[in-house]
C-alpha cells in the first residue's frame, strides 16, 4: 500500500513528514512524501519556516501522480495560500481517502499556518477532507466559536462540516476522571470515543492520529473502525513516547520487530549468565514479551519451544513466536491486566536459595499456595490466573517475583516480571548465579 503525506519537514522527526514516515513504516506501508515547507524546530523551540515555491510543490505532486498508485493522502502543515491552491488543484478530482490534520500551531508554539491563509484553508483544504481532525483549540479557531454548554462539540463540528469536510473529529476534549475524548460527527451521526488520559506532554500525537486514520481508510475500513484503530494506535504511541531531545517527549510506536529484537537480545544474555543452568526447572524455561495492551497469549511473544538445560549449558530450542508460550504468557496476561506497564516475564526453578536471595535483594515478592486452589479453578484449568491474582491481591506494590511451592505432582516455580526483557534480566542477575 502507498500513502502520500503532504506536510512540513520537522528536522527533529517528532512531527510532520518525518514522523509520518516513521509511523507508516511501523504500519508496513510505503510512504510517499511531498514537502510544503521546511521548518527549523526541536523538542523545545520553534525557529523559522521556509515554504517551497508553488512550482516546486506542483512538480513534486506531479512526479508522484505520474508514477504511483496512491491509496490514501494525509495533509498536515500547508502554511500559505499559494501552497493551499496548488494542493487543491492537484487533489480535488481524486477519489481516494484524504485526511486533513489542520495544524495551525505547534506544541512548542510555532506558527504552522499563516493568518492570511486561514480563509483559503477553509475554502480549499477543508472540502478535500474525507475526515478532518482538529484538536479542541483548532476546532474553536476554525469555527470561531468556543466550546461551551451552549456551543456543544456537535455545533462546532457541524460548522466545520458545513465548510465541506465529510466527517469531523474534534480530538483531545478533556473530561472528568482523567478521561480524554474525541467527538465524532460522521455525516449525520455523532458519537464520542473516550479513553484514559496519559499524563505526558508529547509531540506528534495529532500527526500519528491522522496518519493511522488514513492508513485504515486506505485499507477500506469504515470511518468508525478507522477512528477506533487510530485512537489505539495514538494511545500506544503516547505511552511509548521517549525523551530523546531536551524538551517535550517524542511519540513512537513499538514495532513488532523491536519487541522481537529486545526479547531476543535478553534471551541471548540470559543463556550466557554463569551457572544459569541451575535455575532451569524440569518443565524448562520460557521468556516472554508482550505488545502493549495484550488481549490474549497471541499478543505475547515467547519461545515456541523452551530454553532447555543441556548439562551445564542452556540452549534455546525453538523460535520466537506470538502465542509461543502458554504458561508464562498466561501469568503475564494476569499481571498485565492489573499493571499494564508489566510486559515481560520468565519462569525459573524454585529453590530455597533463590527465594532467600530474592528476599535479601529489595525485590517485591508475592506467592500463592496451590493446595488452596478452589476446585472450580482446577477443573477450568485456570490455575495460573487464579494464583497470580491471589499473589497480586496480597501484595501492596507491584510484585517483581511471584512463586508457588507446588502441589502433589506439580513442580514449584518462580516467575520474574518486569516492564521489558532488559528489566527482567536485571532482576534475574540479582537473584541467580
Ligand atoms: N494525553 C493523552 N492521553 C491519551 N490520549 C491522548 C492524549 N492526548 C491526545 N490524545 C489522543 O490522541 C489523539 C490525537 O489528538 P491530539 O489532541 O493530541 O491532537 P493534536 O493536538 O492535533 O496533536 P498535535 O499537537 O501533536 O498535532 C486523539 O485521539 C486524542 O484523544
Ligand atoms: C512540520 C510540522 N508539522 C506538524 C507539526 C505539529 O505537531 P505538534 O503539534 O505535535 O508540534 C509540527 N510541529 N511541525
Amino acid at each position: 500500500m502507498n500513502i502520500l503525506s503532504i506536510g512540513g519537514s520537522d528536522p527533529s522527526s517528532g512531527a510532520g513528514i518525518q514522523s509520518d514516515i516513521r509511523m507508516f513504516s511501523a504500519l508496513n506501508t510505503y510512504t510517499l512524501t511531498v514537502i510544503t515547507a521546511i521548518t527549523s524546530q526541536n523538542t523545545s523551540n520553534f525557529g523559522i519556516v521556509e515554504p517551497v515555491s508553488s512550482k516546486m510543490l506542483k512538480k513534486q505532486l506531479e512526479s508522484l501522480f505520474l508514477d504511483f498508485k496512491i491509496d490514501g493522502i494525509k495533509i498536515g502543515m500547508v502554511y500559505n495560500s499559494k501552497i493551499i491552491k496548488v494542493i487543491y488543484q492537484q487533489l480535488n478530482k481524486l477519489k481516494i481517502p484524504i485526511v486533513v490534520d489542520p495544524v495551525i500551531k505547534s506544541t512548542t508554539g510555532g506558527k504552522l499556518l499563516e493568518i492570511n491563509a486561514v480563509k483559503d484553508f477553509k475554502k480549499y483544504i477543508i472540502p478535500l477532507a474525507t475526515v478532518i481532525t482538529p484538536n479542541k483549540d483548532e476546532a474553536e479557531f476554525l469555527s470561531k466559536t468556543k466550546i461551551s454548554r451552549k456551543n456543544t462539540p456537535k455545533i462546532i463540528a457541524k460548522k466545520i462540516q458545513d465548510m465541506g469536510a465529510k466527517n469531523v473529529v474534534i480530538t483531545g476534549i478533556e473530561g472528568r476522571n482523567n478521561k480524554i475524548s474525541d467527538f465524532v460527527l460522521e455525516k449525520n451521526t455523532k458519537y464520542v470515543i473516550s479513553g484514559e488520559k496519559i499524563s505526558k506532554i508529547n509531540h506528534g500525537s495529532g500527526c500519528n492520529h491522522s496518519a493511522a486514520i488514513v492508513y485504515s481508510l486506505a485499507k477500506k475500513k469504515s470511518i468508525k473502525e478507522s477512528l477506533y484503530f487510530a485512537r489505539k494506535f495514538t494511545y500506544d504511541s503516547i505511552k511509548n513516547a521517549k525523551k530523546i531531545g531536551k524538551g517535550v517527549l517524542i511519540t513512537d510506536i513499538q514495532s513488532e520487530d523491536k519487541i522481537k529484537e529486545d526479547l531476543s537480545n535478553a534471551i541471548n544474555r540470559f543463556t550466557e549468565i554463569k551457572g544459569i543452568y541451575k535455575n532451569i526447572p524440569e518443565c524448562q524455561t520460557n521468556f516472554v514479551f508482550s505488545k502493549q495492551k495484550p488481549k490474549s497469549t497471541k499478543d505475547v511473544l515467547g519461545i515456541s519451544g523452551r530454553i532447555v538445560k543441556a548439562e551445564k549449558r542452556v540452549i534455546v530450542a525453538g523460535e520466537l513466536k506470538y502465542g509461543g508460550s502458554k504458561h508464562v504468557a498466561t501469568a503475564l496476561l494476569s499481571m498485565n491486566k492489573k499493571y499494564p506497564q508489566i510486559c515481560s516475564a520468565i519462569n525459573l526453578k524454585y529453590q530455597k536459595t533463590t527465594i532467600s536471595k530474592i528476599k535479601k535483594s529489595k525485590l517485591i515478592v508475592g506467592s500463592y499456595d496451590r493446595s488452596l486452589e478452589p476446585k472450580d479453578v482446577k477443573i477450568k484449568g485456570s490455575t495460573i490466573k487464579w494464583g497470580i491474582n491471589f499473589a497480586i491481591k496480597n501484595s501492596k506494590n507491584i510484585p517483581d517475583v511471584i512463586y508457588h511451592k507446588g502441589d502433589f505432582g506439580k513442580e514449584p516455580m518462580i516467575i520474574v516480571f518486569g516492564k521489558t526483557p532488559e528489566n527482567v534480566l536485571k532482576k534475574i542477575l540479582k537473584i541467580t548465579g
